[in-house]
């Protein structure tokens, strides 16, 4: 087993047009000859690799993304990751999607490692390679089969082998034999995504995606069999509800975004905490912090690119995105070679498949107390993990309030007229209208002053709102509270649910060994 650490790089894109004739100065820049950015006037950050604005896509695969392809023929598995804002450039740097309107040089990373990938089959000529891709979103917190939108959300499952390796059952695999079929997998799926305009990106992906690379290669002379996978995930980005000005089913989806980006933000923090290493990390609190279970932490080499917006507009965004970043650099996976003797890890794919899907008391006989005990936790287990779901729901909700409100105190706090001008009237309206749709009005709280926002709120003071901002810090703070405690009896059960799933792996293992042994002695 090899320790490797997560690798990040760092790219920001040029000023869009519409920033420059806005006039929006740069906060943020490149050193040059360095792997360093320095936000402002004396914020420096440093990373594996950082690209500036000019960088073109063929650049930045070939300095951080080319090794990876070479280790995924190896046999290891490879994660590469796009992080950010909405709108810094994450489906540009992958490549997937805005298609032909894309400038030479800049076709983004997946048309470069499809090719790389079957011009290293093609050299490997003592190997037989089966190649198949796979193509999921996670669409408000739902798995969805781009390949197959017929597949119902509740038949695709994120389970774990016995070699701890992430495997989705019930999506579609496609196999392909040319690097065009692979590329055409790709689109096929693209036009399946998610994407809608808002203020900030005309084509803002609503969804996390993945797109996923089988290999399984067959060296007959050395009768070894190697196994490996290539994840390319295009985070949807963070969005704050205020420069965004998402309404509806647009907030909707920015709230399940920033909920699923937080708990990922959560699962990084435990891995990063060396005091908290070996112990629980939050993987199961989101679909994407499941799926990318083997890629933070597990059996993967991983590279997390962060994009990021020059523009001053951005500078708080930017420094979260940094700071993320620097987290996921302190984060080690343990890399393993997926091999097997002969020929197929556990026969036909679908064997495999039944496998994962049928309960370890199946397998090997083992007693129903453990089946029900391991039933409970992961059904208690499940209840918690839905109850954080709703709390984190809430608290983003009082968040995106909280920034609200606090964008009206600033403008207050600068006018000399304590009465409301028509614009701050409308901020007041918005604020009301965002609070009545926040559901369960029990626990969220309600402004007791903001009534019939057209003629009273002209009366609301200073002194007033911050009143109201105090009540709502409280609720938050207690809502913070209850989540913690979730969180710590998630983490007593998840204890539970691992060591019956160490002792599943364990029979499994015990049970291939058994076969391997059958096969090759054969009993007369
Ligand atoms: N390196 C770059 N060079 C030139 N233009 C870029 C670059 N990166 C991004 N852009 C442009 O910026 C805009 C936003 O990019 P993109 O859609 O990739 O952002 P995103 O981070 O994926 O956003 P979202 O999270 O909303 O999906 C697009 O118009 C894209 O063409």
């Amino acid at each position: 087993m090899e320790k490797v650490k997560v690798k990040v790089a760092v790219r920001m894109r040029p000023l869009l047009s519409k920033e420059v004739q806005l006039n929006r100065p740069v906060c943020v820049q490149a050193l040059p000859n360095t792997a360093q950015v320095v936000l402002g006037q004396e914020r420096t950050f440093t990373f594996d690799y950082v690209f500036g604005p000019k960088t073109k896509a063929d650049e930045v695969y070939t300095s951080c993304v080319k090794p990876l392809v070479s280790s995924l023929l190896n046999g290891h598995n490879v994660t590469v990751f796009t992080y950010g804002k909405t709108g810094s450039g994450k489906t540009f740097t992958i490549g997937g999607g805005h298609g032909d309107s894309t400038p030479e040089g800049d076709r983004g990373i997946i048309p470069h490692v499809v090719q790389d990938i079957f011009q290293g089959i093609a050299e490997k000529y003592h190997s037989d390679f089966k190649v198949k891709a796979s193509y999921i979103e996670i669409y408000k917190e739902k798995l969805r089969d781009l390949l197959n939108l017929e597949t119902q959300s509740k038949n695709i499952h994120i389970r774990e082998d016995d070699k701890g390796n992430t495997v989705l059952v019930g999506a579609r695999e496609n196999t392909v034999d040319t690097a065009d079929e692979l590329l055409g997998v790709l689109e096929a799926g693209n036009t399946a995504r998610h994407i809608a305009a808002t203020q900030v990106n005309e084509t803002s992906s609503r969804s996390h995606t993945i797109f996923t690379v089988a290999l399984t290669q067959r060296d007959s002379e050395a009768n070894l069999t190697l196994f490996s996978k290539l994840n390319v995930v295009d985070l949807a980005g963070s969005e704050r509800v205020a420069q965004t000005g998402n309404k509806g089913q647009l907030l909707k989806e920015s709230a399940q975004i920033n909920s699923g980006l937080l708990a990922l933000g959560n699962v990084l923090r435990a891995l990063s905490q060396p005091h908290r290493r070996g112990q629980y990390v939050p993987y199961r609190s989101s679909k994407i912090t499941r799926l990318l279970r083997d890629s933070l932490g597990g059996n993967s080499q991983t590279l997390m690119i962060t994009c990021i917006s020059p523009s001053s507009s951005s500078l708080h965004e930017t420094l979260r995105s940094l700071q993320f970043a620097s987290c996921a650099r302190t984060i080690h996976n343990q890399l393993v070679v997926n091999w097997d003797k002969g020929m197929e890890r556990v026969g036909e794919p679908e064997l495999e498949e039944s496998a994962l899907q049928e309960p370890v008391w199946n397998q090997g006989g083992d007693s129903q107390v453990s089946q029900d005990k391991c039933e409970q936790s992961q059904a208690k287990g499940r209840a918690l993990e839905e109850k954080i779901a709703r709390q984190q729901q809430k608290l983003l909700q009082f968040r995106n309030f909280m920034e609200h409100a606090a964008h009206l105190l600033m403008e207050l706090r600068d006018s000399l007229d304590p009465t409301l001008s028509p614009t701050q009237s409308l901020h007041v309206q918005k604020l009301q209208e965002t609070n009545t749709e926040m559901p369960n009005q029990k626990s969220i709280y309600q402004p007791s002053s903001c009534k019939g926002a057209g003629e009273d709120s002209h009366h609301i003071t200073i002194l007033q709102l911050r009143l109201e901002l105090r009540k709502c810090q409280e609720a938050l703070a207690m809502n913070e509270q209850i989540l913690s405690q979730k969180e710590a009896q998630l983490q007593q059960l998840q204890g539970q649910v691992d060591r019956l799933e160490q002792e599943k792996r364990v029979q499994r293992r015990a049970l291939l060994e058994d076969r391997d042994s059958m096969l090759m002695h054969p009993k007369p």
